[in-house]
């Protein structure tokens, strides 16, 4: 048999063992991903005796259900092999396409296509080949063999979130600084006209400028910027413009001696509530009285009032992927099998201002629970995620490239992994609520950011 799949090129490999599963009616396996170092990309399995729904589930939340026909054999290879779990739900009826009979493919969520199938014995025979070496897949963050250490966690104390801030955001930064610059060049009108709207000689500081893309908008304030990345304010300095590094918690400026300020895109990489909380009142402590802030974080909603996003609807590949359910309990899928605790809620779930003042508010209740992966282009399925940056060299030289790189491809460069607490509708108001003197003049949606502009009393 294996040599008639490799003549007829289902396999490329033959495979030198082989595992043999009976699942009785009932019976199903955890979602996994086979162990990376154990064995070599392609994995088949041959079914046997009864047809059943093998479930595929993508870190991101994304679950496709595939039937397994009787006497099919399933080949799995590349990111199906190494990013995707498999497992089969232990039940005794499957939910299985009625047009398509039971052929072979992924089940469409059509509910009027659909129909039951009772589960009968079933005999797997999985062939894979032991590996010898270790694994240098592209998908290091979900492989043992180039995990140096345990994938980050939602943080518990401070502490935790400051090393994550410090290793999953200002590391990434500093790293990624050249390339993230050549793809920030075109300022978002809100902010243009925020920024245009401030009396001439205004001082406004930009508290986390990046690039610098904002700090020479108008050239009647005078602008300060800062950043946590030193090689974003050398970015910064290049063009002329003040900047220094400091962090948002704590910036070494006088209270209340600005006349503005703006906060673009930063509050959403502090890995708690209670340190976005500080970042806001470190900005409200900046401001003179009268003085106004504007903020803008990202959204949780990348669709609003029926319109998607910038973000998702500059996903070019998404094609072919279909979203059937989005499964909370599959943001810990991608490292092993973890029964389903059913506790990580993706819904957004809005704070009390008692929340915020007790401190009571964690977007996360469960302890040490992986944080999720984010696939690029696509609606979020967990507030509190690592969004991929795919890192291209030279970026200065050559032409911009898309760092988010179109869905579902992976290129040659290293991938880097941002923090980010993406924010739910009313979120950000409710934390601005709960700041000392300072009252919010207008919240609004922009292009999957929520935004508001504050002024101190
Ligand atoms: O039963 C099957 O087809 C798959 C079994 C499996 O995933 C495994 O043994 O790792
Ligand atoms: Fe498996």
């Amino acid at each position: 048999m294996l040599e008639k799949w490799l003549k007829e090129g289902f396999i490329r490999h033959k495979p030198d063992q082989l595992t043999v599963n009976q699942y009785e009616p009932g019976q199903g396996i955890p979602a996994h991903i086979d162990t990376h170092s154990a064995f070599e990309d392609e994995i088949i399995s041959l079914s046997l005796g009864s047809e059943i729904i093998m479930d595929f589930k993508h870190p991101d939340g994304v679950t496709v259900p595939v039937m397994l026909p009787l006497r099919s054999l399933l080949v799995m290879t590349g990111e199906s092999r190494y990013l995707w779990t498999h497992g089969i739900t232990p039940r005794k009826f499957d939910t299985v396409q009625a047009s398509k009979g039971h052929k072979s493919g992924i089940i469409t969520g059509d509910v009027g296509d659909l129909t039951l199938s009772k589960r009968g014995i079933r005999t797997s025979f999985t062939f894979r080949k032991v590996r010898q070496t270790p694994c240098d897949c592209s998908y290091p963050l979900v492989c043992d063999s180039q995990m140096k250490e345990p994938p980050p966690s939602f943080p518990e104390s401070d502490k935790e979130a400051s090393q994550l801030e410090q290793k999953y955001v200002h590391q990434v930064y500093e790293e990624i600084a050249g390339h993230f610059s050549s793809t920030r060049h075109t300022p978002w009108p809100h902010i243009v006209e925020f920024l245009k709207a401030l009396p001439s000689g205004s001082l406004v500081a930009d508290v986390g400028c990046g690039n610098g893309k904002y700090l020479g908008i108008n050239k009647e304030l005078y602008m300060i910027g800062c950043d946590r990345s030193q090689n974003l304010v050398d970015i910064c300095r290049e063009k002329q413009y003040q900047a220094f590094v400091c962090d948002a918690l704590s910036v070494p400026v006088r209270s209340g001696s600005c006349d503005a300020c703006i906060s673009i895109a930063v509050i959403h990489h502090f890995a708690t509530a209670e340190r976005r909380m500080a970042a806001l009142q470190e900005i409200a402590r900046l401001l003179r009285s009268g003085g106004k802030a504007l903020i803008y974080v990202w959204a949780m909603e990348q669709e609003y009032q029926k319109k998607k996003s910038k973000y998702l609807r500059e996903n070019k590949s998404n094609q072919g992927r279909q979203e059937i359910s989005s499964d909370p309990s599959a943001q810990e899928l991608f490292v092993e099998p973890v029964p389903d605790t059913g506790h990580q809620d993706s819904a957004c779930s809005i704070p009390s201002i008692n929340d915020f003042q007790k401190g009571r508010y964690h977007s996360r209740e469960v302890a040490n629970s992986m944080l999720p992966i984010h696939t690029n282009r696509t609606s979020f399925h967990s507030q509190d995620l690592l969004v991929p940056w795919h890192l291209k060299g030279n970026a200065s030289k050559e032409k911009p490239t898309e760092p988010f790189g179109p869905a579902g491809t992976h290129d040659t460069g290293p991938v880097l992994h941002r923090y980010y607490h993406v924010f739910c509708e009313g979120e950000l108001e409710a934390a601005c609520q709960t700041l000392n003197n300072v009252s919010i003049l207008q919240s609004y949606y922009d292009q999957g950011n929520w935004c508001v502009i504050l002024q101190k009393a």
